[in-house]
């Protein structure tokens, strides 16, 4: 009888070829979407009419994407198998593949097929017998992994080949590499909810650390893209996270599951032209965040549109026009009702004003006239003469015309209803006390929001500057269209470049120079592909939004949010007792609410993948003391390793991250230190890099991470660095994926006596 050895590796054998029949297939489908992107190039060069030019040139950029895809899943490109009743055997991949006859041999993973393979569970296993998992190495299957659902049913042949240890604990005791990766063989029962959930309306994923929100969230984004790609593809994607860090941490998670096209941006990006990273202070935060600001904001626009201390006067080409003070409010006022953005309504004022100036000008050279004859008795000027009567339409525009060249014409109309950008508007506001002070309601504490004029952009002022940019009526067309041409150039360049490598046709001396291929490429329309466009323009409607960290997102920043999202198809990841941001949520419905009138379904993670059961018992200590009604996730896992604190100060620091470091081998330490701490702490590990060994990071930039071992400097700091230092603890804590450490030079916080002690 064959032994327990001879069984895996005759199974290993039997999976080998079909993996390699597999890859065959895959190999296959590029061959032919290579050559047929070389016909769509190659033929008939400039010639044809413009309709065949433009059908080449979709084709080709069709097959070129086919190509991209084809290429990224490579790595692990089959990784399941469904055996159910009925006798059917599934492969479950990255993508879907038929053969000749077009029979489905490799199902993809976000197909409705795939789906047993992902909410299969012993209590209701939807069919299933068995469950395999595959590992690949390169195109070799090193490892199988088998969960059975009815044994009984299982003829003795398929019962000898079981193997395996659980699938998911192999992945989740991977060593961290500084970037996150994709998780498709291993999806959980409750995140395949969240990731097929329909893309209708808003859905919450609320979930404690490492119950895997981010990376759910991501293949919704993927799963979203395969099921409505139609109206997905025209109007983008968009994925906010909290720092520039976080977005290269995920960057590489929507690659490998073979899509590119989501625009990611922080909060601070989300106003084409203004890359804030800069943050406030907790008091100015909140202030800024709080949504009476859009009130304040109006304010500022309608202070903005002045009446004259009495009448105008407009001293130009030696005479004196004055309007009256009434005149100027009623002018005011009938440009503020037709209720168009200020730019625009400014166009109307600007014209009745001229009018009325010209009308002033006509009295004025009257009333220099009657001078002039009663000064010189000149009998040919006797009689009355009424100018301003006689002024009709034409004259009036024309005398418009003439006027508005005057450059103290243009100062006054300034002066009363100026052009205004969100930039100037915004900025004169936040450095100007007394303007914030006439604008603030009752109650703000406006005071802290005063800073000096110049100063950079922090994220919380971009909800603001979106917010004036609503009520002003930017016009940016020229702008967009000037940055449409050039990043259309860039971008047709940088694609055209991909599919000479991808495809080799370099190599094979079809095309030789990117920009020529590029020139062939060149989109009839602006050439940009739907992310690029719609990251360039305020305007854009995205056609799904996904939110990570969203618990910290302010009430404005919620505003500016909604906007890039008419159709209100959301998905909101976070977790409400991990707000760190003054201005944050302390509830999904507090936030939600004002935009979605309780129109928002919520899905909630129970299960912590990252952090091991030792380490989460600490951190559920400080949870019970911040948010007494949370429950902590529950952990998956137990590491062995118990948690400890060391005490100590930062001259400590060397070697405890030396130990670490050693425990977790090729690993990666994080270094999360409080606010007082952390220069000095960078100072010692200086990569800013993620993927280096050792990195330091203050609690906002750790947000979202995670690393092998986490030493956690200062936490009394951290407690009392912030009015949510004890949530700011809960993070920095539930960093770890195997070890922590905390180091501490006063007395150990009381919510951390759980720790072993050194
Ligand atoms: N089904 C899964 N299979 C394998 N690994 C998983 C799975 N789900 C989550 N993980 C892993 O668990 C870790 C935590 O996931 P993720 O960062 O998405 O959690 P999160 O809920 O966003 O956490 P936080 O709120 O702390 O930011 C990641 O390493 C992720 O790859």
């Amino acid at each position: 009888m064959a032994n327990r050895q001879d069984v895996r590796a005759e199974a290993l054998d039997s999976e080998q070829r079909t993996v390699s029949a597999l890859y065959a297939r895959l190999d296959l489908a590029r061959a032919r979407a290579e050559a047929a992107l070389r016909a769509a190039h190659g033929s008939g060069g400039e010639l044809g009419t413009r309709q065949a030019r433009v059908e080449r040139e979709v084709t080709a950029a069709e097959q070129a994407r086919r190509l991209a895809r084809l290429h990224a899943v490579e790595r692990g490109l089959c990784f399941g198998r469904t055996d159910d009743t009925s006798g059917r055997t599934t492969y479950v991949g990255r993508i879907g593949l038929r053969d000749d006859e077009h029979e489905s041999v490799l199902v993809d993973w976000r197909a409705p097929a795939a789906r047993p393979f992902y909410v299969a569970t012993a209590g209701a296993p939807d069919g299933l017998l068995r469950r395999r998992h595959l590992h690949l190495k390169e195109r070799r299957v090193i490892a199988l992994d088998d969960e059975v659902f009815d044994l009984d049913r299982m003829d003795e042949g398929d019962r000898r080949t079981l193997v395996g240890e659980a699938a998911l604990l192999a992945a989740l005791r991977r060593g961290r590499t500084g970037r996150m990766g994709d998780v498709v063989a291993t999806i959980q029962t409750e995140q395949d909810r969240v990731i097929r959930s329909s893309l209708q309306g808003a859905l919450v994923v609320q979930g404690g650390p490492g119950t895997g929100k981010t990376v759910a969230a991501l293949h919704r984004a993927a799963f979203l893209l395969y099921t409505h790609r139609d109206t997905l593809e025209r109007r983008g994607v968009l994925v906010i996270g909290p720092n520039a860090m976080f977005l290269r941490y995920i960057g590489h998670v929507l690659p490998a599951l073979g899509e590119t096209q989501v625009v990611m941006a922080t909060l601070g990006e989300l106003f084409p032209g203004v890359r804030a990273t800069a943050v406030d202070g907790p008091r100015a935060a909140q202030v800024k965040g709080d949504a009476r600001m859009a009130d304040v904001v109006a304010a500022a626009v309608r202070e903005r549109q002045r009446l004259p201390e009495g009448d105008l006067l407009v001293a130009a080409d030696g005479l004196t026009m004055r309007v009256p003070h009434e005149v100027c409010a009623r002018l005011r006022e009938r440009a503020r009702a037709v209720r168009l953005p200020h730019n625009m309504a400014r166009k109307l004022f600007v014209t009745e004003l001229l009018k009325d100036l010209a009308r002033a000008e006509a009295r004025a050279v009257e009333e220099s006239l009657r001078l002039a004859e009663l000064e010189l008795e000149d009998p040919e000027l006797a009689g009355p003469l009424d100018l301003e009567d006689d002024l009709d339409e034409v004259d009036l525009e024309l005398a418009s015309r003439r006027l508005w060249s005057l450059e103290p014409v243009r100062r006054a109309v300034d002066e009363l209803w100026p052009e205004l950008t969100p930039q100037r508007l915004v900025g004169e506001l936040l450095s100007s006390p007394a303007t914030l002070r006439a604008v603030a309601p009752d109650g703000l504490d406006w005071a802290a929001l005063v800073r000096p004029a110049g100063a950079p952009w922090t994220v919380g002022d971009v909800p603001l500057l979106d917010e004036a940019a609503e009520l002003l009526g930017e016009d940016d067309s020229a702008r967009r269209a000037a940055a449409r041409e050039s990043e259309a150039e860039e971008e047709q360049e940088r694609y055209a470049r991909e599919v000479l490598v991808t495809t080799g046709l370099q190599e094979e001396g079809v095309f030789q120079r990117a920009d020529v291929l590029a020139e062939r490429h060149a989109d009839p329309g602006d050439g940009l592909s739907t992310a690029e466009r719609a990251a360039a323009d305020r305007t854009w409607a995205y056609g799904h939004v996904i939110v990570d960290e969203a618990q910290e997102l302010s009430a404005m920043a919620w505003r500016m949010v909604m906007r890039r999202v008419p159709a209100k198809s959301l998905t909101v990841v976070g977790d409400i007792a991990q707000t760190g941001s003054a201005a944050g949520a302390r509830s999904w419905a507090q936030v939600l609410d004002p935009h979605l009138a309780g129109r928002w379904r919520e899905e909630r993670l129970l299960v912590n993948y990252r952090t091991p059961a030792e380490i989460m018992r600490v951190a559920a200590d400080v949870l019970r003391a911040v948010a007494p009604g949370q429950e902590p996730p529950e952990s998956v896992r137990e590491e062995g390793t118990p948690p400890r604190a060391v005490r100590g100060g930062v001259e400590r620091l060397p070697d405890l991250v030396a130990e670490e470091s050693a425990a977790v081998a090729d690993g990666r330490v994080g270094v999360i230190a409080s606010g007082a701490r952390h220069r000095q702490v960078a100072a010692l590990f200086p990569a800013d890099d993620l993927e280096a060994p050792v990195v330091a990071l203050t609690v906002t930039q750790a947000k979202g991470l995670e690393f092998d071992a986490v030493v956690v400097v200062d936490p009394a700091g951290i407690l009392a660095g912030s009015p949510m230092g004890g949530q700011d603890l809960y993070v920095a804590i539930t960093r770890a994926t195997r070890r922590l450490a905390v180091l501490h030079d006063g007395d150990l916080p009381q919510v951390l006596s759980a720790l072993a002690r050194e």
